[in-house]
């Protein structure tokens, strides 16, 4: 039978335990002086706020869109080094002693899953300590009783890597992202609508990432990261979750799309999804060369949920594609 020792070795935080870096990264404890003197005074106001607009947190938070996007100053630059050292040191670590790297999802090919290399109690203390007071202000309906869960990971984007992410929602009930660094330019998050709502697909915003601070939004709003220009960005991203709200009949209700409101009119072009959306050619002329050998699945909008112009908008493009073929051939 296998002892817990060589089960250990075989999990990827086990083959990494002799490679660590910072030790004190793995002992569990998100230390007071990680969080950026804004996080702290944010947190301190939470303590004494209800879910009333009037006692929600003020400055330093920013509230980047009408609509709850937020963004603060999260870590010290000591922290975002310390955990930056950590993750090089990790990445060299697979290369040299074949240590396998879970990749954090489909639309991701560089990033890693830090909970894997033995980052969850890390995450899990600071969910915890910063980020649970803050979202039951700022989401209570998403965040209580509490944040139980969380899968957190690397995304990494460089020209030669993944240069951007797709117009997508998360597998989140609240995001957390930071920027880790490094030096880019190019790289911004777009925001569009809420999952379901009349404007999920209309342009609300364009965050700049700055190293070291932090967005927060809900896992339902769309998003996509703009392609990178030059550099390399790295970022911390914390998809917090709550089993209680999971098990509620109103999340259920929302996730089979009762409630899904009829679009509001013709989508932002910068809000198509060239994975989910059905209408994604009928405003670009092609697919991205990174789609192209993807199984793609679109499925919005849903049946019934269509703009008013849908159709024409389809058809306008069949045509335009018919006159176009023939040259395309030469
Ligand atoms: O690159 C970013 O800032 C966002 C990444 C993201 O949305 C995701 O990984 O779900
Ligand atoms: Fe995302």
């Amino acid at each position: 039978m296998a002892t817990r020792t060589t089960v250990l070795k075989r999990t990827i935080e086990g083959l990494y335990r002799p490679h660590r870096k910072h030790e004190i990264l793995f002992q569990g404890t998100f230390q007071s002086h990680w969080a950026h003197p804004d996080l702290v005074e944010i947190v301190k106001q939470t303590q004494n706020a209800t879910t009333t607009s009037s006692t929600m947190p003020s400055a330093p938070l920013t509230v980047e869109i009408p609509d709850s996007v937020y963004s603060f100053s999260a870590f010290t630059s000591e922290f975002v080094k310390l955990l930056t050292e950590e993750i090089a040191n990790f990445y060299a670590a697979s290369e040299r002693f074949d240590i396998p790297i879970h990749r954090p999802n489909s639309m991701n090919k560089y990033g890693v899953v830090v909970n894997e290399i033995g980052l969850r109690p890390l995450i899990s203390s600071f969910q915890q300590d910063y980020l649970w007071p803050i979202s039951k202000v700022l989401f209570p309906q998403e965040a209580t009783p509490k944040f139980d869960g969380h899968h957190s990971f690397i995304v990494r984007y460089q020209a030669d890597e993944d240069l951007g992410l797709d117009m997508h929602t998360d597998d989140s009930d609240v995001t957390f992202n930071v920027c880790l660094g490094e030096t880019f330019t190019g790289s911004t998050l777009t925001f569009c609508g809420e999952f379901g709502a009349a404007n999920h697909r209309q342009y609300t915003h364009q965050y700049h990432h700055q190293v070291g601070r932090a967005i927060l939004h809900l896992g339902s709003r769309r998003h996509g990261a703009d392609d990178i220009d030059t550099g390399r960005r790295m970022n911390l991203i914390v998809w917090n979750h709550n089993s209680v709200w999971r098990a509620s009949s109103q999340y259920r209700e929302l996730k089979h799309g009762m409630g899904y409101q009829r679009e509001q009119g013709l989508p932002s072009k910068v809000c198509l999804s060239y994975t989910h959306d059905v209408d994604y050619l009928a405003y670009h002329d092609d697919l991205p060369e990174r789609a192209k050998t993807l199984q793609l699945h679109p499925w919005c909008p849903p049946p019934g949920m269509e703009y008013e112009g849908f159709e024409d908008q389809l058809r306008a493009k069949d045509k335009k594609k018919k006159t176009r073929d023939p040259v395309d051939e030469l």
